[in-house]
This record gives structure tokens, sequence and C-alpha cells, in this order.
């Protein structure tokens, strides 16, 4: 198969998106990076580890100095400082120094934890990003936004850090759960929805295929997701202007995953986002009312959430305004002018946003 899309940070080639379907092209990768005979951390979860641990080290054994491990409980709520802290521990202990490799084998939750780690143990080590999620292949391994979050508030501790590869082995998706895969989903459409109508008309029409795990189906859906999220991060690798139209569906989506305690996956929060934000593009005029059914309906075909029940909608606004897109006072709200056409727009007031938050409770 071998599909390769390069990353290009100031029109230079940064890293490479490799789509394989098992492990094997990562020794000629490490070894064209130059990362022979170093040491080697594969970071990853109880869940990833337990299916893929022996196959990744296999892949990288003979290049490396040592393949050493480090595995923490699955899950969001272990995407907070204290993993940090202890993967800190144990490179320390093995003596890892600026010049070895961490290597983050799993979903986005490790993808953004090695990343930090990356970027900040020894002031920064290489690292290359393993997805083993929909959601990871698709999005979170791509860009190097890494981080970690703080009290349950989301990401706020990271560090814009690139990879020095991204490498997805699309027959990991066979082990992956039916809801961790939906949660992927969200993301993906997200992309269709902010940037590219034909992608979002393609997924609705492949509905049955995408669920049946057509494989041929999912290369294209990946590959075509991955290129929406290449071309938006290398245009704006810091979010200082259009990635942000990447956080669609995530301010209102961040304070529900926040305010359910990390308990909803996060592609869930962002489609119930999503639907908030859809609501109020439609309540000002932007879209239509059938745009926005349109919308409602697509993320139900995929058994997303567009709701959720128990929480207030004064508590959602509050947490809402720690948006990292805020600017003073204003936060930047992600809109839709039509589906494939999104915006940033600052002048969302408090009401719109009770209003649309309002139509996400139960
Ligand atoms: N950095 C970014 O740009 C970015 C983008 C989107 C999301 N994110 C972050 O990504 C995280 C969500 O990612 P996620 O949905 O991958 O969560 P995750 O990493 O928790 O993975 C979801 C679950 O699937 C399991 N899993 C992963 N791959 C598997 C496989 N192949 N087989 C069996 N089980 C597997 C994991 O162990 C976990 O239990 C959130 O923390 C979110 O904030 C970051
Ligand atoms: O890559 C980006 O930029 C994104 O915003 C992608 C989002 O899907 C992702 O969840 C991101 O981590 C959110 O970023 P944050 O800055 O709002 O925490
Ligand atoms: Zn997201």
């Amino acid at each position: 198969m071998n599909h390769i899309l390069t990353v290009n940070y100031e029109e230079k080639p940064a890293y490479d998106i490799i789509l394989e379907q098992d492990f094997q092209g990562l020794y000629d990768k490490l070894e064209a990076l130059g990362m022979n005979g170093r040491k080697f951390m594969i970071i990853s979860d109880t869940n990833v580890s337990k299916y893929y641990l022996e196959q990744c080290i296999e892949a990288i054994q003979s290049n490396a100095k040592l393949v050493a491990s480090f595995i923490f409980e699955a899950g969001e709520h272990s995407k907070n400082l204290d993993t940090v802290s202890n993967c800190y521990e144990k490179l320390i202990n093995l003596g890892f120094d600026r010049y070895d490799v961490l290597v983050a084998l799993g979903g986005g939750v490790v993808g953004d934890l090695t990343g930090f780690v990356a970027a900040t143990y020894l002031r920064g080590v290489r690292f290359i990003q393993v997805p083993t999620s929909l959601l990871a292949m698709v999005d979170s391994s791509i860009g190097g936004k890494t981080g970690v979050d703080f009290k349950a508030y989301k990401n706020m501790v990271g560090a814009f850090y690139q990879p020095k590869l991204v490498y997805m082995n699309l027959s990991t998706l066979n082990t992956l759960q039916e809801f961790e895969f939906n949660s992927g989903m969200g993301e993906l459409i997200k992309h269709g929805i902010i940037k590219d109508s034909v992608l979002y008309y393609w997924l609705k029409e492949n509905t049955k295929q995408i669920q049946a795990k057509e494989f041929e189906v999912l290369k294209e859906m990946i590959l075509r997701s991955c290129l929406i999220k290449k071309e938006v991060v290398e245009k704006d690798p810091k979010e200082t202007g259009d990635r942000a139209l990447l956080n669609f569906g995530h301010t209102i989506g961040h304070s529900v995953e926040k305010l359910m305690n990390l308990t909803l996956l996060h592609g869930e929060c962002v489609a119930i986002g999503m639907a908030a934000a859809t609501y109020i593009s439609m309540k000002r005029g932007y879209i239509n009312q059938k745009d926005y059914e349109e919308i409602i309906n697509t993320l139900k075909a995929f058994r997303l959430p567009v709701q959720v029940s128990g929480l207030s909608a004064e508590d959602i606004y509050e947490v809402s305004r720690l948006d990292k897109k805020m600017d003073s006072d204003i936060i930047k709200f992600i809109l839709l002018k039509e589906i494939g056409n999104a915006v940033i727009d600052p002048t969302v007031t408090k009401e719109e946003m009770l209003d649309a938050i309002y139509s996400i409770l139960i």
C-alpha cells in the first residue's frame, strides 16, 4: 500500500505520514531518519500494549541499542502530569539522552502525552507517532499539538512540538472497540464539515461500508482526512489563525468533557459541541434548518451523541470561558457558513451560547 504524505513547515519537508498494513516498514524509516543505534522508549497504554507492544519492539529492535517501554493505564484520566512525571523517572533511570527516541504507540492520549514528554524531557528529544485509534490516525498524530489535562481541564499544559514521523498500521483498527471507532468518526466528520463538503457527503454515502470496516473504504477515508489536517497545520502550525477551525465543536465539547469528569470520549464530546455550534450557525441564519438537521442526523447515523444529560447550562458556559481560543474576554467561536466552510467568529454572545447549550441538554 505505502501511502505517504509529507507535512511541510516553512515550505520544507518536516515529516512523513505513512499508511501501512503492518509494522515492518518502521525499521527502514527509523534508519532513514538516522535513529539507528539509539535507545527507544515505547510509550503505550494497557490496552494497546497488550496487542501491539511485542510487534512494535520486534520491528525496531535490530535498529536499537535498547528498546524499553513505559505503559500506563488506558484512558483520558491518565493524561496528566502524574503520568508524565512517572515517565520522566523511567527515562532518567534508563539513562535516555538527547539523541534517543520516544515512540507513541496508541491513541490520542498516548500521542499527546508522549509528545509532551518529548518536548520537555532534556528540553526536547525526538519522537515518532504510531497511532492505533481512528481518532489518532486522522487527527491527533498530525500537527504537533501535544499536552496533558490539568484537573480535568483539557490540554491545559502543553507545547507545539512536531514528531519526526507518523507511521500508521491500519490493521490495528481491527482490535479497536466500536464506540472508540465512532469517537474517531466525530473528528473525521468535523474535517468534512469545516473544510470539505465532498468528503462530508462521501462519508454519508459510505456509512454502511465504514461501519462494516471495509478496508479499502477506511483507507481512502483516513487518507482524505489526514490530507485535510496536514494542509491546515502546514499553513498555521501554531494556531495563530485558521488552524482554530479544527477546534469546531471543541469550545463547548471540552467543557462537557471536563464537566463529565472525562467519562465521555473526546470524539463524543466534540459531536455534542458540534451540534451546539451548528445550532448557533442556524440561529444566525448562516445555514438553514435543513443543513442543521442534516448534520445532526449524520452524527446520529455514526452513533455519536448530540445531547448530554445531568449538566447545568451555566456550568458549561463558565468552563467554556477557559477555552484556549479566548482573547481577553472574547471567545473565538467556530461557526459554519455552509457545510464545508467554517469561520472564526469573535462575536458570539453569552445569550447565543446559552441558547445553544440548552439545545444540547436533555
Ligand atoms: N493533539 C491533537 O491534535 C489532538 C486531536 C484530537 C484529539 N486529541 C486528544 O486525543 C485524545 C483522544 O484520543 P483517542 O480517542 O485515541 O483516545 P485514547 O488514546 O484513550 O484511545 C481510545 C481507547 O482505545 C484504545 N485503543 C487505541 N488503539 C487501539 C487499538 N488499535 N486496539 C484496541 N484498543 C485501542 C485505548 O487503549 C483507549 O482505551 C484526547 O485526549 C484528545 O484531547 C488530540
Ligand atoms: O490540531 C488542532 O489544532 C485541533 O484543534 C485538533 C483538535 O481535534 C484537538 O482536540 C486539539 O487537541 C484541541 O486543541 P485545544 O488547543 O483546543 O486543546
Ligand atoms: Zn479534538
